[in-house]
């Protein structure tokens, strides 16, 4: 539709005022925002499964209804992931070529997921149990958004160990996303919109995996078939290993010198984008990220030595 491009004020899942960019005409304010790359695209399903269902429309230039919080902050946190990937990396979109960036909210009923379908994201209303709308939530957004940048480049197929690190990949830039945007940033995934009615939980922990008992070492590594042999199981073993990085630490008697959050991310952005295949494993990751921390810091530096440290820690090399 054409129109003049606007802001639209809108209230998140959460109840959280903030502002949108739109599309605005006669009809009322298009959820498209032509500020960012070829543009961000936000849909409605409307509790049925049709992919990308209709472009939202809001009549009245409010978006402060009850079913618009979902796509008022699907919207929003798209836009907030994509300014990530450009300003700190120098990322134009998941492509690095400003592809358009296209959203779905209210899939399916009750729904209790989110997902990259392989060209666009997509967000379950959850059952308001396990899940409020998962769009609600940041890091869950930067890591939907993450898969598609893991798409175009690595292309880890999404099965035991290249799977693994690829949900990996996933978590670990939805924490530092988290981190560059939110006021409470933590080392968790999903806390926002999990279980509404328990307090202090979350899908999974980065800082300590076997909360949800999950691996935090390479020997405890899951090696059946569910969950796709484990990818968002076996994802802890590196997730531990990037939180020791962040912030240091002391882990089955190995020890890490912290390095921070920003180098931290660099590190990986490198080894996601330059040295993972399709079908990297964990042995293989530690020494990626080595080369990469090499390459942007030297083989004699701390970045290097607490890499390795930190993957050690983990068990692995
Ligand atoms: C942090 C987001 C996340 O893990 O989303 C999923 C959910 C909630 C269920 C199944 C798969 C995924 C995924 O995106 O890997
Ligand atoms: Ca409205
Ligand atoms: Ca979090
Ligand atoms: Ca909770
Ligand atoms: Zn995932």
């Amino acid at each position: 539709p054409d129109g003049i491009d606007s802001i639209t004020n809108g209230t998140g899942v959460l109840g959280d005022r903030k502002q949108v960019n739109t599309v605005r005409n006669s009809a009322g304010s298009y959820l498209i925002d032509r500020t960012r790359g070829k543009g961000i695209f936000t849909y409605d399903a409307a509790n049925g499964t049709e992919l990308p269902g209709t472009l939202w429309l809001d009549v009245d230039h409010q978006l402060d209804g009850l079913l618009d919080g979902a796509a008022v902050d699907a919207h929003h946190y798209a836009g907030l992931t994509f300014d990530y990937f450009k300003t700190v990396h120098d990322r134009n979109s998941y492509d690095g070529q400003g592809a358009a960036i296209v959203s779905t909210v209210h899939y399916g009923k009750a729904y209790n997921n989110a997902f990259w379908s392989g060209s666009q994201m997509v967000y379950g209303d959850g059952d308001g149990e396990k899940f409020l709308p998962l769009s609600g939530s940041l890091d869950v957004i930067a890591h939907e958004l993450t898969h598609a940048v893991t798409e175009s480049t690595a292309g880890l197929i999404y099965w035991n160990d290249a799977g693994a690190i690829n949900e990996s990949m996933s978590d670990i830039f939805g924490v530092l996303i988290e981190h560059a945007y939110s006021e409470t940033p933590d080392w968790q995934i999903g806390e926002d919109v999990y279980t509404p009615k328990v307090e202090g939980d979350a899908l999974r922990s980065l800082a300590d995996p076997t909360l949800k008992g999950l691996p935090d070492h390479y020997t405890k590594r899951y090696l059946g078939l569910e969950d796709f042999g484990g990818v968002h199981i076996n994802s802890s073993i590196s997730n531990k290993a990037a939180y020791l990085l962040a912030n240091g630490g002391t882990h089955y008697n190995v020890k890490v010198e912290g390095i921070g959050i920003e180098k931290t991310g660099k590190i990986f952005y490198r080894t996601l984008t330059q040295y993972l295949t399709p079908t990297t494993k964990f042995r293989q990751l530690q020494a990626a990220s080595v080369q990469a921390a090499t390459d942007l810091y030297g083989a004699d530096s701390q970045e290097v030595t607490s890499v390795k440290a930190a993957f050690a820690a983990v068990g692995l090399k």
